[in-house]
């Protein structure tokens, strides 16, 4: 028998908040390799996890500003995050089996129909746990009467129910070619990048429009220790001097709030205790590097 060819694309997993994507995700990936805080908003789509399906490798991006609400949005933000769908391989919506074709799934389609996308949209009815077997049947109807999707897929993100089915028909419909990501950093780096990711969210929060345009936080050091704990070092980079002292704020006082943030969320996602060390330093020209972020796995641009 030959070897099945190497597969590897982008999946724009798109839906209403609440929908079920992190659980989604978390399912179809796995939790090592699924980076789970993506709540900080930016033009660029985000990687959110890799998952291996035999022979191809699956990259969800998601589209972070899609669905804002509508007064605020900042339209070259959200076409920027329409592109993050247009570009993807294969588009899967997700939506809640109880509440159907809502006003929020409605915008989605419109913008979907909008801005036209050349890739299947794969519809995946989430939660079908909490509701009857003929409310699916109808609803099903209902979404394929209202817009032409590639296939429809009924899951319960929660419990696991056929989302095999639906990660092997993603694989299958990405191009031949070789992998994204050699398969060795998708088994190590992810926790590094979400600690990472976690520190860049807290600093986010922290620091909203002030946060210094060209900053990326990087895991330098990990070492899990006997007594349980880990040991983080990270490394905040800024462009410039002048934003070393916003990322530090007075007396160092914005980078002791946003380590114990971090610290905290850390704790909770590890199941364990962290000591958690942060250094700001300046890099000039960091941008010329991006590439190797993009190889972490942690971000990439449009385009
Ligand atoms: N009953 C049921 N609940 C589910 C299922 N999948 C997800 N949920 C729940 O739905 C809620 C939202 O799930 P998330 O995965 O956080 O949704 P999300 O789309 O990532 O949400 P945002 O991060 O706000 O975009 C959580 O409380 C989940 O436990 C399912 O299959 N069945």
């Amino acid at each position: 028998m030959t070897d099945a060819p190497t597969r590897a694309g982008f999946v724009a997993l798109i839906g209403e908040p609440n929908a079920g994507k992190s659980t989604l995700l978390n399912r179809m990936v796995g939790a090592k390799v699924s980076i789970v805080t993506h709540k900080v908003q930016t033009t660029r789509a985000r990687i959110r996890g890799i998952a291996m399906e035999g022979a191809a490798q699956i990259v969800f991006v998601d589209t972070p500003g899609l669905f804002r609400p509508k007064r605020r949005l900042d339209r070259a933000m959200v076409a920027a995050a329409w592109t993050g769908a247009a570009d993807a391989d294969v588009v899967v919506l997700l939506i809640e089996a109880h509440r159907g074709l809502t006003q929020g799934v409605e915008a989605i389609l419109s913008g979907l129909e909008e801005r036209g996308t050349g890739a299947p949209v794969l519809l995946a009815i989430n939660k079908i746990d909490r509701v009857e077997a003929p409310k699916l049947l109808a609803l099903t109807e209902r979404m394929n009467a209202r817009y032409p999707f590639a296939a429809t897929f009924l899951i319960s993100a929660e419990k696991g129910h056929g989302v095999d089915d639906l990660r092997a028909d993603l694989a299958a419909r990405l191009p031949e070619g070789p992998w994204l990501y050699p398969e060795d950093q998708i088994a190590d780096a992810p926790l590094r990048a979400i600690a990472a990711e976690i520190t860049r969210e807290k600093l986010t929060l922290r620091l909203h429009q002030e946060l210094p345009y060209q900053l990326t936080v990087e895991t330098e050091g990990w070492e899990d220790r006997e007594d349980g704990s880990s040991r983080i070092d990270q490394v905040i980079y800024v462009a410039r001097d002048g934003h070393k002292g916003i990322v530090l704020g007075r007396k160092g006082e914005t980078t002791k709030a946003v380590g114990q943030a971090a610290r905290a969320e850390l704790e909770a996602f590890l199941g364990h205790r962290v000591h958690l060390f942060l250094t700001v330093k300046v890099r000039p020209g960091w941008l010329e590097e991006a590439e190797r972020f993009d190889a972490m796995g942690l971000d990439f641009k449009d385009g």
